[in-house]
């Protein structure tokens, strides 16, 4: 079998509570899976679990306390997301892994349409034609996921749960990278938004990507799922 996209050794995480005199919570221990290219991988558990937590690992935005996540790059290198420079985390982001969370963290003062064009702005280098072509290209995706116009030219700071919710996919999904992070994409969503979400999410898988998801909805997660992870398994090795 082809080389995984993502693949996680023996992934631990305790958190120290400092305002806990420094006591320790282990949330995980011993995560170990891999993921391929075409994957879909949704975690399951009750809350509390561990799957954001996980998912945060996976992005560095928390550091593992033990074992290794192995991503390979959009050049084909492996990047251990424990042990990388805070060089190559960026480099990662930009490049390689989208991550929709929970929440956006909103811009100040940055237009909508700009918000979601970001990654493809940075990569313009202020060609004039490739900055209209991510104006475009970001119109093409406010408009799918039923932004009015009246809001493109707006900060997102004071839209509806609803509406940042799908800034921040159209943002994190417009430039195609290998593997997909989404957290709770559609816990905010009407149906017909959902619905979209759905078909965006296949249209990543079937373009090649990896993605890891975790669904509120437990119907949306059964529905996208190439495969299903418990991660109550992982938390019951961890005392
Ligand atoms: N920064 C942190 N500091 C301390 N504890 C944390 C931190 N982040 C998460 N936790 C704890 O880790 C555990 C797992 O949290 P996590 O958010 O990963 O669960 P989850 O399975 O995604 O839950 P939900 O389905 O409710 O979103 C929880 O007990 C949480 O309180």
């Amino acid at each position: 079998m082809s080389t995984p996209l993502l693949q996680l050794q023996g992934v631990a995480k305790r958190f120290t509570l400092h305002h806990q005199s420094g006591a320790e919570l282990a949330v995980m221990s011993d995560a170990s899976f891999a993921v391929h290219a075409g994957e879909c991988v949704v975690l399951d558990g009750p809350s509390g679990m561990g799957k954001s937590t996980l998912l945060k690992m996976i992005y560095a935005n928390y550091r593992a306390s033990t074992g290794h996540i192995a991503v390979t790059n959009a050049h084909g290198h492996t990047i251990d997301m424990t042990s990388a420079t805070p060089r190559e985390l960026v480099r990662m982001r930009k490049e390689t892994i989208g991550y929709v969370s929970q929440f956006l963290r909103v811009i100040p003062r940055v237009a909508a349409i700009d918000v979601v064009a970001e990654s493809l702005l940075e990569d313009s280098a202020n060609d004039p034609q490739a900055v209209a072509a991510a104006r475009e290209e970001s119109g093409r995706w406010l408009t799918r996921l039923r932004i009015p116009e009246r809001l493109w030219h707006l900060p997102p700071a004071t839209f509806s749960g609803g509406e940042q919710q799908r800034i921040n996919i159209a943002r994190n999904m417009i430039k195609p990278r290998p593997l997909l992070l989404l957290d709770e994409p559609t816990a905010s969503l009407d149906a017909a938004n959902t619905d979209t979400v759905i078909t965006l999410i296949r249209e990543a898988i079937a373009r090649g990507a990896a993605v890891v998801g975790i669904f509120h909805d437990a119907e949306v997660g059964r529905t996208v799922a190439t495969r299903h992870i418990d991660v109550t398994k992982f938390r019951s090795l961890a005392a």
